[in-house]
């Protein structure tokens, strides 16, 4: 998920405008488009769970836009539809309404909701690409004149439309209107507006193979085959799970293909080299050549370990989530999966935050705002902070175990499931609170557009390398100081009795685990120049992997659900990584 600017209020001199519109209609791609910005989005419903501000120039008036988490009515039913509905609530110079031109109905419904708040407005009718495709034609000048706000109709990830919509904000802003509200019953006029707007020509099934609301098909309305097998358990499990394993061999095969062929190579047959003797050359005083290029040296791990072990993973994961992400297959594994995830207390839904948390715990956590009671936002984040490493972490395990024995990497995935799945049925009968009865959108299922996936990727790896790759050359810069004048040894003779008494691991081991504290990652890279057995490794990795999470995600974790539920994954996390290190060592002396 990437970065974006607090909620706050609009800078001095701006006009606030807001995006507001249904989930997964192409909001964010508008607001990205507009503020030059790169704010996720993604095929499915609920991807924007906080405000987005941004800022863009339309004619004389600087503004500062506005992108809110989708919201089907104003009667919010969740933490991140309150957001949007918050915010309508405040003072705005305009409102943007996206509605989708594919589901024209329920977004008419909205529509007139967010006109009577009483905010001049204009309509964006997006998607009208994927609508041709279907046969449906929208007249938008009579609609404009129905409603008695400008209709501006795009496609808003080909860009089109923007030149008209630019044009109508420069007018609304000059002269803002307030819409005069239509009387009666909403979902009556958003009825009879769409037969009134709207013509359907050929075969126009496709509408009503997946309706907008719910996750299971209208029994009445007719359902190609295509689609209706992808969830049904017959094929669909098969498809999932030939899915899965297609996208976790296309994750480990370019991840590892980059790394060894290109990565590696490049850096320690010429890089290094060319460093090492530069500094020789250059420093004189052995601590500071020391620290740039000895056992912690900065310029050798520091890019060693985020750029070249790490990074390949960050790239061939976040290639193959936006591809999946785009297509709008998620949901429907979701639907898939709601039978077994209910068994510990969650719902199908909730895949996609776990599927998100093995990029980062935080956009995992942050995502079941908008799909979850708190006590299933408890479990979820308590399974993605204790057991779901990060893609950092699973390219630290993977140069870890994968070059020692290929088996073992499996083996510490298995360990990572049981966990999860423990630590699912466990809470569910601990913490108080109810399932939600949240009714899942099922999107359109769509080709991947080559310009999207190629803006994700580009968004994803640039946050990976402000928020996951500077701070690992930060820490290592750190643990280079502390181990050059001594202070890691003390620290690691402190840390002795658990290192080697319990866990069974080299002194040296208590290493990552000072390190770890500040990305998670680090408590398993330290550990691969230390010869370790094949059980010392898979101690080492399954300390690193429950260890606690990184400071950014215990933050996250207090401001989401409080201080008390901070501190206690802290416990957790750290209890477990020590109780199930402490039996593999034992166990493993056996084998
Ligand atoms: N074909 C087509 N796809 C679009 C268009 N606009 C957006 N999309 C796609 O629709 C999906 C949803 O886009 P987002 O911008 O994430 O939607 P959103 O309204 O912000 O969604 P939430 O944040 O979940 O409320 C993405 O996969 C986009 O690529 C469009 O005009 N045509
Ligand atoms: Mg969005």
């Amino acid at each position: 998920m990437a970065c974006h600017t607090p909620a706050g209020s609009a800078p001095q001199g701006h006009k606030e405008v807001l995006l507001i519109g249904p989930p997964n209609v192409g909001k964010s791609v508008v607001f990205n488009h507009l503020t030059g910005m790169n704010v996720s989005m993604a095929n499915y419903a609920g991807t924007t769970v906080d405000i987005a501000r941004g800022t863009g120039r339309f004619g004389e008036f600087p503004v500062s836009l506005v992108d809110l988490p989708g919201t089907y009515t104003l009667a919010a039913s969740n933490q991140a539809e309150e957001v949007a509905t918050d915010m309508l609530a405040g003072p705005a110079d305009l409102v943007l309404i996206v509605a989708d031109a594919v589901h024209l109905e329920s977004s008419l419904f909205l529509v007139l909701q967010i006109l009577e708040a009483g905010h001049p407005a204009i309509v964006i009718l997006n998607r009208i690409d994927v609508a041709r495709r279907r046969g449906i034609e929208v007249d938008a000048g009579l609609l404009a004149e129905r409603l008695g706000v400008p209709v501006v109709p795009t496609v808003a990830v080909r860009s089109e439309g923007f030149d008209a919509l630019r044009h109508e904000v420069v007018q609304a802003l000059r002269e803002p209107r307030v819409p005069v509200p239509l009387r009666g019953d909403p979902w009556e006029i958003s009825e009879e507006l769409c037969r009134a707007v709207q013509q359907t020509s050929g075969d126009d099934s496709d509408l009503h193979d997946l309706p907008p609301h719910g996750a299971v098909p209208h029994p009445r309305r007719r359902i190609r085959f295509g689609e209706n097998a992808l969830i049904q358990p017959w094929p669909g499990l098969l498809i999932a799970g030939l899915a899965l394993l297609t996208a976790v061999g296309i994750i480990v095969g370019l991840g590892m293909g980059m790394r060894q062929f290109l990565l590696l190579p490049l850096v320690r047959g010429h890089l290094f080299p060319l460093l090492r003797s530069l500094v020789t050359a250059l420093v004189g005083q052995e601590m500071i050549r020391n620290i740039l290029i000895g056992e912690y040296g900065l310029l050798i791990k520091g890019i060693e370990w985020p750029f070249t072990l790490v990074l390949p993973y960050v790239i061939s994961f976040y290639l193959v989530i936006s591809i999946m992400e785009d297509t709008g297959y998620l949901p429907r594994f979701a639907v898939l999966l709601d039978g077994a995830f209910g068994k510990i207390g969650l719902r199908g839904s909730h895949s996609i935050s776990l599927l998100l948390g093995y990029g980062c715990a935080i956009p995992g956590i942050l995502s079941s705002r908008a799909m979850g009671s708190r006590k299933e936002r408890i479990i979820l984040a308590t399974m993605i902070s204790l057991a779901v490493p990060c893609i950092s972490q699973t390219g630290a395990i993977f140069a870890l175990l994968a070059e020692a024995n290929l088996l073992l990497v499996p083996v510490i995935f298995l360990l990572s499931f049981m966990v999860m799945i423990g630590a699912g049925l466990i809470l569910d009968r601990l913490v108080p609170g109810t399932r939600s009865r949240l009714v899942y959108e099922m999107p359109v299922l769509l080709v991947p557009q080559r310009r999207v996936i190629l803006r994700k990727m580009i968004g994803q790896i640039r946050h990976y390398i402000i928020d996951g790759a500077l701070p690992m050359v930060v820490a290592v810069g750190i643990a280079s100081v502390l181990y050059e004048t001594g202070i890691l040894a003390y620290l690691g003779r402190f840390l002795a009795p658990l290192v080697t008494g319990w866990l069974r691991l080299p002194e040296e081991a208590a290493v990552p685990l000072v390190l770890g504290v500040v990305r998670r990652e680090l408590t398993v890279l330290p550990l691969l120049d230390m010869g370790l057995s094949p059980v010392q490794l898979l101690v080492g990795a399954s300390v690193g992997l429950f260890y606690v999470p990184c400071i950014a995600v215990v933050a996250t974790l207090s401001r989401e659900f409080g201080v008390r539920i901070a501190f206690g994954h802290l416990l957790l996390t750290v209890a477990t990584a020590f109780l199930v290190g402490g039996v593999i060592a034992r166990v493993g002396a056996f084998l």
